[in-house]
């Protein structure tokens, strides 16, 4: 009998489902969680206080990324008012629980969804969760990897399973070749300002075709990480010959992969998905976000369409204004969506022999991971940042979220590598624009909003 076609997702649940239960929800087995201190402390206090260990410790990794302070030189203060607390109390809970925690100075430190694939920990095929909404990042790998919140992942520390109801499927498929200086943060704004953020609700989306196949992994996880600003339960990538080299020799990953079971993490043909949408790669352009969501961004060549009132007011434009030119103050390349080092390479090169405009208040790097900035200074990148007046930082989520300590100078208006342009988002009144480190190290260069392509040429 010839099985039926079945979806890369459908795979990996059907090998992770344990039972269904009465009410028509599904245990599915939890391969690797994923703390940090921000969300984890509470729920490793919260499971002693219960008075039940975690299952299987060696499963469970944690690290310090949120509140921990970026500038070089840290320890546990933090620049957040009583941020210290989260980051002691992580601690304790994590050796207590007996667990593996990336401490603020381990080598290893970094953002979450770094780490967890530069060490090796997320797999193809593996089922992984974090009490983050980008845990989505990871999916780009070939794993089910999705945010929760704390109490599921003291669930999910005590059982090793999680209660879930089945997702829908969608399949986004961007057919044909991305033009120059476009780039994978381009394709997740263009997805979201065409189909909006609450596109993919309720889906586990499969990122795939020829302009998804040619990025290298780390292009992926950009791609992936804004899955959570689509409203997506989370994204997928199938894994590939790229994922194998990418993976081979990483601490935690296996020493050698079994071609005859990791080559069938592919959706088969003629499986079905609830949704498709298909987008021709070659019609992005360099995208900007001109609002307070993810959705509202627009070419950086283009008009800024009507949107909400209070998005316009909040961010000082009108319908109609181009915003190309438009004066910025602040620069920020950062984050688990472009800090790694593929993205400060590219943003170096279009630095390189340049200075940010003298109008501009505030510029920073802040690398993805500590093994990134370690990397990223092997090459000398760090010289070509701070030649070109940017900081450069240590590790962290830094001015990707506002943390109640450091933001950008009052009233700013910041171009950001991040993923996420909400009212307030890295500061009391900030208006930030989202784009690629590309478009963000233009920007800053000509102290407003430009084209990255015109510095590429
Ligand atoms: C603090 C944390 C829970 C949050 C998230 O879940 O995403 C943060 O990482 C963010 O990006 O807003
Ligand atoms: S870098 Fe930003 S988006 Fe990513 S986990 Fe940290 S705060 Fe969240």
């Amino acid at each position: 009998m010839t099985q039926r076609p079945k979806t890369l997702f459908e795979k990996i649940w059907d090998a992770h489902h344990v039972a269904q239960t009465a009410g028509g929800a599904h245990l599915i087995a939890i391969d690797r969680v994923f703390l940090h201190e921000r969300t984890g402390a509470s729920a490793l206090k919260s499971l002693a206080a219960s008075g039940r260990p975690v299952r299987d410790p060696a499963r469970v990794f944690a690290v310090m990324d949120h509140i921990v302070d970026t500038r070089i030189g840290r320890g546990d203060d933090t620049l957040m008012p009583g941020g210290s607390a989260f980051i002691t109390e992580t601690r304790a809970a994590a050796q207590a629980a007996g667990i593996t925690l990336f401490d603020v100075n381990d080598p290893d430190q970094g953002i979450t969804h770094v780490i967890s694939p530069e060490l090796g920990i997320v797999l193809p095929g593996a089922t992984l969760v974090a009490p983050d909404s980008h845990t989505c990042t990871q999916g780009a790998l070939g794993a089910f990897a999705w945010g929760i919140g704390s109490s599921e992942a003291e669930h999910a520390m005590a059982t090793g399973v999680l209660r879930l109801d089945r997702p829908k499927t969608m399949r986004v498929t961007f057919n044909g070749t991305l033009a120059s200086a476009v780039t994978p943060k381009d394709m997740a704004l263009h997805l979201l300002a065409t189909y909006g953020a609450g596109g993919g609700a309720g889906h586990v989306v499969e990122f795939a075709g020829e302009a998804v196949t040619a990025l290298d992994i780390e292009g992926r996880m950009t791609l992936c990480n804004m899955a959570t600003e689509f409203s997506a339960m989370t994204a997928i990538i199938a894994p590939d010959a790229k994922t194998y080299a990418y993976l081979a020799g990483r601490r935690h990953a296996p020493a050698s992969f079994d071609a005859s079971y990791w080559s069938k993490l592919t959706t088969d043909d003629g499986a079905t998905f609830d949704r498709e949408i298909v987008i021709d790669a070659a019609t992005i352009a360099p995208m900007v976000s001109w609002g307070t969501s993810p959705e509202h961004s627009m070419a950086v060549t283009g008009s800024v369409p009507k949107g909400p009132d209070r998005a316009h007011a909040y961010i000082g434009l009108e319908a109609g204004q181009t915003l190309l030119g438009t004066p910025i103050d602040a620069a920020f390349i950062g984050s688990c969506t472009n800090a790694r080092l593929s993205d400060l390479r590219r943003a170096a090169d279009l630095l390189r022999g340049r200075h940010i405009a003298p109008t501009m208040r505030k510029a920073l790097v802040v690398p993805g991971s500590s093994a990134v900035k370690r990397a990223a200074e092997a090459e000398g990148l760090d010289k070509v940042f701070t030649a070109a007046g940017f900081e450069w930082r240590a590790s962290g989520c830094s001015l990707c979220f506002y943390a109640g300590g450091e933001s950008f100078p009052e009233g700013s208006r910041t171009i950001s590598s991040t993923n996420r342009n909400f009212e307030g988002r890295q500061g009391p009144g900030i208006r930030t624009h989202i784009a690629s480190p590309e478009t963000v190290a233009a920007s800053a260069i000509a102290g407003a909003i430009a084209d990255p392509r015109e510095l590429a040429r």
